[in-house]
């Protein structure tokens, strides 16, 4: 048995999972499971050779709308759709929540199985779920503590340590290696990311292009708009099940700070006059989860540059960016409601350029 490079807790945790899934049978499907990487290459070798394009969903499952807008999209514009559903234990830093990540493969694969887009009269559903081993995704072992990682890992440098980066520092490196990795096996034609994750979507895209990929081109990784809950904006997201009750009914407080943010910039004001409206919102917003025995905490609200990732200067607005530079504008934040950490943004001016 390989040598996994986890702390204790971390490799027995992984060698009951790894047992679970040798005794366990995989929930009934429909969907051809791919369990390992040798049958992941092989049914992409036949679609190479049936010419046929590839979309690729890359998930960690405990789906919801957001997860399902990315495979109907990839279902409508490619001939065949593969997902992968894989809960990366290198992008989770000691002390997160690697273990109590919602993990529902049975629900998944139902919910892939029923979703069907129809394309010029036929049907078409989900043509594989790709299910790697961890054992097999990081064959030098993964350790969640960064200074004690061995092997090959990528690093983009530059868009990570911003926004979400600046708090979670060593999450892109982990993202950029794990998917560098699927796409090796998968090699899709269309990738499908979402916008909630925006940070992470255009770090991608630039790895596509720095790294000279071709399954897939940069040009060919998509980023597909959010979906919110339709009553109070919140963008679904899988650590939503964390929350109770009266923190949900808390979570809107990050998008209508955001939008507040956005307001007051559309209407001329400076970035600090911006930020400091959406400070203004989570500051009521706090009050009122208060009287609910909720405690929210705001990390940040900020404004970066969609290209550079720089962060916009405080003396900055709408009139003066424009004559400088017409990059849509990141308004990103990451707002602590109760023990759940949410992020969401905003993309400003002309988002068409980034998200579609
Ligand atoms: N609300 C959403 N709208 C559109 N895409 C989404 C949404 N939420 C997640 N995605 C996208 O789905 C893909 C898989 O994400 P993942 O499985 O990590 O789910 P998640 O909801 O983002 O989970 P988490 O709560 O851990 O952030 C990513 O590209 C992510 O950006
Ligand atoms: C891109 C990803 C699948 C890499 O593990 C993950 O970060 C996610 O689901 O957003
Ligand atoms: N869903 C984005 C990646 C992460 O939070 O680990």
């Amino acid at each position: 048995m390989p040598l996994l490079l986890l702390p204790r807790n971390h490799r027995v945790f992984c060698q009951l999972c790894r047992l679970r899934r040798q005794l366990s049978v995989l929930p009934p499907t429909t969907i051809p499971i791919l369990e390992s990487v040798a049958s992941c290459r092989t049914w992409r070798l036949k679609a190479f050779d049936e010419k046929k394009s590839v979309g690729f969903v890359p998930t960690m499952g405990a789906f919801h709308e957001g997860h399902l807008s990315l495979v109907r999209r990839s279902l409508s514009e490619n001939d065949l759709t593969v997902v992968s559903i894989f809960v990366n234990p290198g992008q989770f830093a000691p002390g997160e929540d690697f273990e109590k990540y919602p993990r529902m493969l049975s629900r998944d694969l139902e919910q892939l199985a029923g979703g069907q887009v129809s394309v010029g009269g036929v049907f078409r559903t989900t043509s594989a779920v790709f299910l790697p081993s961890v054992q097999e995704m990081h064959p030098s072992g993964i350790t969640r503590d960064v200074a004690s990682q061995k092997g090959t890992f990528v690093e983009v440098e530059g868009c990570s340590h911003q926004m979400e980066g600046a708090i979670r520092p060593t999450l892109y490196r982990a993202i950029a290696t794990i998917v560098t990795k699927l796409f090796n096996v998968v090699q899709p034609t269309n990738v499908y990311l979402g916008q909630k994750d925006i940070q992470q979507a255009l770090m991608i895209r630039q790895l596509c292009r720095d790294l000279l990929l071709a399954d897939p081109d940069a040009k060919r990784v998509h980023i597909v708009r959010t979906v919110r809950d339709p009553i109070d904006g919140v963008a679904l997201s899988s650590r939503n099940a964390y929350l109770s009750v009266d923190e949900r009914s808390c979570a809107g407080t990050l998008y209508r700070a955001l939008q507040a943010a956005e307001t007051a910039w559309t209407r001329g004001g400076t970035k600090e006059k911006s930020i400091s409206a959406a400070a203004a919102v989570v500051e009521q917003g706090k009050i009122e989860a208060a009287s609910k025995g909720v405690e929210m905490k705001l990390e940040y609200v900020e404004m970066n540059d969609a290209d550079s990732f720089e962060v916009l200067d405080g003396k900055l607005h709408k009139g003066s960016r424009s004559l400088g530079g017409t990059n849509p504008i990141l308004l990103t934040g990451m707002l602590w409601v109760g023990k759940t950490r949410l992020v969401d943004n905003i993309v400003i001016g002309d988002s068409g350029t980034i998200v579609s």
